[in-house]
């Protein structure tokens, strides 16, 4: 049978704990969550760790979606309990019995029927994940990369920058840069300041003049720490600062980007979601850069409506994490000239897969560069020895 007439038989939603797609569930002597700077520092008792705050109570959501044939297609996102709710309580309407390739219908169905509790956050995680897991499924049926499905390369591999705490490690391990975790915001006044600055100053005398070197604010600071801050880094090249602000301060954003030093590139979107959430940002000259995470903001099928809008205003698009369902995507587009990757090692030195233990056959960088294998869908596997419950069968 032609894979067009194929049908979707069964959607099934797991929770997953530990590591995995909520990358922020690690140990605590894991450099992602060592007194970062977010937008709880302020209150005493939550500053120390994000996990004090409940940063990892989600856990990751792992989908599945069968088609008629057996065929199986998976997708994993953050999203736990909550997201196989979701799926199994309301979404899985619109998928079963629907064919695998009328991708479209289905997610504007997910996402007009859940408007009046959705429209970001959680559901736009438990949509991206379906979608993914479609996405997945059509390449397996069609016996071809994600990649191929979206119109093919227009690069042979992909560049990549490192997040974690040691650019200096990652510029030893090839990357293009490194993004480092800011770890004072205003609550650490002018002392954290100088502490931001210095590690900055320590960091550009072990790499050098050339290699990017960028700070992840995740949301910590105001328009006047951040355009300060963004000055005195100026002398210390940074190359961009990200997400500096709430997520639903666009105003502030604009104003940021207005503030920022010539060079300096103002980034931000990890937490933004759906066009209309990223047409916001573009059309407010908001950032130079957008980083949608492909599992939080709508999935490949909503990525593609907003890396168009982002080319149209000659913005770049660089996803959030997000391996190969990132990986698949970027190397398909002109306006995604490079890609991150996140060091899930707890000291940053060395390279393991982003979703490592959990998916098997992830591509991970050698010598800064990563080439996407054509393996059908997104071209991994779920670790069948990795403990999953289906606390909602339906
Ligand atoms: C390092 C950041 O605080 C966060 O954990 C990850 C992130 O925002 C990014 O990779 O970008
Ligand atoms: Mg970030």
């Amino acid at each position: 049978m032609n894979t067009h007439h194929r049908t979707i038989a069964h959607v099934r939603a797991y929770t997953v704990s530990g590591g995995g797609a909520d990358y922020h569930d690690q140990g605590a002597d894991h450099w992602i969550d060592d007194h970062i700077a977010t937008p709880m520092s302020g209150y005493p008792g939550y500053a120390d760790s994000r996990q004090s705050f409940g940063l990892n109570v989600l856990g990751t959501l792992m989908v599945e979606i069968e088609a008629d044939d057996g065929t199986v297609g998976f997708a994993v996102s953050t999203g736990g309990e909550l997201g196989a709710w979701i799926v199994e309580k309301h979404l899985v309407r619109f998928l079963e019995g629907a064919r695998v390739s009328d991708i479209e219908r289905i997610w504007d169905q997910m996402y007009r029927s859940t408007l009046f509790y959705g429209r970001r956050g959680i559901v736009l995680n438990t949509i991206s994940a379906l979608d993914l897991a479609l996405y997945d499924l059509l390449g397996r049926l069609r016996q071809e990369p994600v990649y191929a499905l979206l119109g093919g390369p227009v690069r042979d591999e992909l560049t990549m920058y490192a997040t974690g705490a040691r650019p200096d490690v990652a510029k030893q391990l090839g990357f293009l840069g490194g993004k480092m975790p800011l770890h004072h915001g205003p609550a650490d006044a002018e002392e954290g300041m100088e502490k931001n600055i210095a590690l900055l100053a320590e960091m550009r005398e072990r790499v050098g003049a050339d290699f990017w070197l960028m700070y992840d604010c995740w949301m910590s600071l105001d328009v006047d720490y951040a355009t300060r801050l963004a000055h005195r880094a100026h002398e210390y090249g940074l190359r961009w600062l990200e997400e500096a602000l709430i997520p639903d301060d666009y105003w502030g954003y604009q104003q940021l980007r207005r503030n920022a030093p010539p060079g300096m590139l103002i980034t931000t979107g990890e937490h933004e979601a759906t066009r209309w959430g990223f047409r916001q940002l573009l059309e407010m000259g908001a950032a130079d850069i957008i980083q949608p995470d492909v599992g939080w903001c709508g999935g490949i099928t909503e990525l593609l409506k907003i890396s168009a809008l982002a080319d149209a205003h000659g913005a770049m698009v660089v996803p959030h994490g997000s391996s190969v369902y990132s990986y698949h995507f970027v190397l398909t587009r002109t306006n995604s000239p490079f890609s991150e990757f996140l060091m899930m090692h707890p000291s940053a030195e060395e390279i393991v897969p982003m979703f490592s233990p959990m998916l098997l056959g992830e591509p991970v960088p050698e010598d800064g560069r990563i080439r996407v294998p054509d393996t059908p869908g997104f071209g991994v596997e779920f670790n069948p020895e990795i403990p999953r419950e289906r606390p909602f069968p339906h």
